[in-house]
């Protein structure tokens, strides 16, 4: 899949601004703060229809206007696709082909996007509620079979809270949730953990590739309930959770156990990445991390992504550089955003794009 045309209407700082993109690596240049990540941002917007630094959608809205629009022509396979988001004080709207859109997870997977930006080396240290994220963004992109019971399970779960800050409820219908949430925790775990296994395959021999050393890379999934078990002894486990917490989670008003508190660990050589690996190791992770991520959406979906380094490229050595690029596959269609121009680019063909003030300057 290739992004061929771009259109920002009152997007952060753009008024009115139409990109061309051509295949291979879109390069966009600009001094600093002149709207490169706002640029890629919308990409990777149309990719997952959300910011990936901004939790309010408002904050995209040009200054003083009060929408903000981006359409896009996609080359797949011959074929032309439009996609179009609109976003306003009355919510979002999605477009494929300019026919409304009525649920997200049907206008996710149309744009596959990959971002790798400086704000994602907080996944070392952040709170479990980032590492979910990732999780789930990651995954989603790869079955909406997953994004589609994550979506079950957390309206149960926003019930059976409702549930418990009531006075008196019955113990009927608690079970019942409770039964329902644990098949359900038992298929989106098993996702998981699968992801994180065939993520940790593919991203290890990159990293070894791009750091050019052999440190042993591990992602240790962390539950409540042991993975390894078999289906019908997670969902025993998951129940017996439930039933371990009851007087806590009435007391408390919350479910203290289930996947929506699950976490992951980096490990290399056996100790948390977090404390342990130096800042270039850890930007080496993320990037295997992220190119493994693209070819599994390649191989699992047979769709080309997009991959979208915002201000990571310039800070990479010319050794890993080079080695990125040849890691990827020709067809992928890189935006790389960066002050200067770079050398690295083994040969590959590039566009250039000057940024000014929000607008393209050639
Ligand atoms: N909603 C908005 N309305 C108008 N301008 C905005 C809005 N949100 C952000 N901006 C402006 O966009 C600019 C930042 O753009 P961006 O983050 O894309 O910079 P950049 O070119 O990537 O810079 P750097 O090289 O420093 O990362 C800032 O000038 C900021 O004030």
């Amino acid at each position: 899949m290739i992004l061929t045309k771009l259109r920002l209407r009152n997007f952060r700082n753009y008024d009115d601004c139409i990109f061309h993109f051509q295949k291979g690596i879109n390069c966009i240049l600009g001094k600093n703060a002149q709207g490169k990540t706002n640029l890629l941002e919308s990409i990777y917007y149309l990719s997952t229809t959300r910011s990936h630094r901004s939790s309010d959608d408002s904050d995209l809205i040009r200054k003083d206007a009060d929408y903000f629009g981006i359409d896009a022509v996609l080359e797949k396979k011959e074929q032309k696709e439009e996609l179009r988001v609109s976003v306003s004080a009355s919510g979002k709207n999605l477009y494929i082909y300019r026919n409304p859109v009525h649920r997200v997870s049907d206008f996710i997977g149309e744009c596959n996007a990959v971002m790798f930006c400086p704000d994602d080396m907080i996944l070392f240290n952040a709170q479990p509620k980032i590492r979910r994220r990732f999780m789930d963004i990651e995954l989603g992109k790869l079955s909406k079979s997953y994004m589609s019971k994550l979506n079950d399970y957390s309206k149960l779960l926003k019930e059976r809270n409702a549930v418990l800050k009531r006075e008196q409820f019955s113990e009927e219908y608690m079970s019942v949730l409770n039964e329902r949430m644990a098949e359900l925790q038992v298929i989106i775990l098993r996702q998981r953990v699968k992801f994180m296994s065939d993520l940790l395959k593919i991203s290890e021999g990159f990293y070894h590739e791009l750091s050019g050393d052999e440190t042993q890379l591990e992602l240790k999934y962390m539950s409540c309930v042991d993975p390894a078990l078999s289906e019908d002894e997670m969902r025993q486990g998951f129940m017996a959770k439930y039933q371990e917490a009851y007087e806590r989670d009435r007391f408390m008003k919350t479910t203290a156990y289930g996947i929506h508190k699950d976490d992951f660990t980096i490990l290399i050589n056996g100790k948390d990445a977090a404390d342990y690996a130096s800042q270039g190791q850890k930007r080496t992770i993320l990037l295997a991390m992220k190119v493994g991520i693209v070819l599994m959406i390649n191989t699992i979906k047979n769709d080309t992504p997009i991959l979208l380094l915002d201000d990571v490229f310039s800070e990479l050595d010319q050794y890993r550089r080079s080695k990125l690029l040849d890691l990827l596959p020709k067809e992928i269609q890189i935006f790389i955003s960066a002050t200067d121009l770079m050398n690295s680019l083994n040969d590959r063909m590039v566009n250039f794009y000057t940024i000014e003030n929000g607008k393209l300057k050639n």
